[in-house]
């Protein structure tokens, strides 16, 4: 099995609101809203691969001690399967800043169920609801 392994993080504010944001035009999955994070690469732990994300994406830092493992989705994608680590991140430096994304916005837990989502977060949205 070709297996893809993606993390991703669940910002939460101190009004415990997430932060999602808006897949780019030129992307797959265009328009959908998703949790920051990416591809892990050959070289990469989950971890540092979404603190480089966060970096890329956002334009923050953070480290692995402030990445609470949360759950995960596992999910068909074309012919490959996705394995979708997501994290919850309380603490980083700097503002979140739609760097590479058409936008990004703070939610609470119940509001996602109204977003389009990729299929693989909609169960980690109830995951949300009861930990944040
Ligand atoms: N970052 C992120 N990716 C997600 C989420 N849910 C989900 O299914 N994915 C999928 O996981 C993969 C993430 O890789 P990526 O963000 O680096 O994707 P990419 O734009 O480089 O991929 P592309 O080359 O197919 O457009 C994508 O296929 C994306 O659709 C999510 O909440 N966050």
């Amino acid at each position: 099995m070709d297996f893809l392994f993606v993390t991703a993080a669940a910002l939460v504010d101190r009004d415990g609101r997430v932060l999602v944001q808006q897949r780019s035009r030129h992307r797959s999955m265009a328009g959908l809203w998703e949790f920051p994070g990416g591809k892990v690469e050959p070289d990469e732990t989950p971890e540092h691969a979404l603190i480089r994300e966060l970096r890329e994406e956002l334009g923050i830092e953070t480290e692995a001690a402030c990445l609470a493992p949360a759950g995960f989705a596992s999910e068909a994608l074309g012919d490959r399967h996705l394995i979708l680590l997501l994290y919850v991140c309380r603490k980083w430096k700097g503002i979140p800043a739609a760097l590479d994304s058409d936008g990004i916005k703070w939610v609470r837990p119940v509001e996602l169920h109204a977003l389009d989502m990729p299929p693989a977060d909609k169960p980690l949205i109830g995951l949300l609801e009861a930990l944040v």
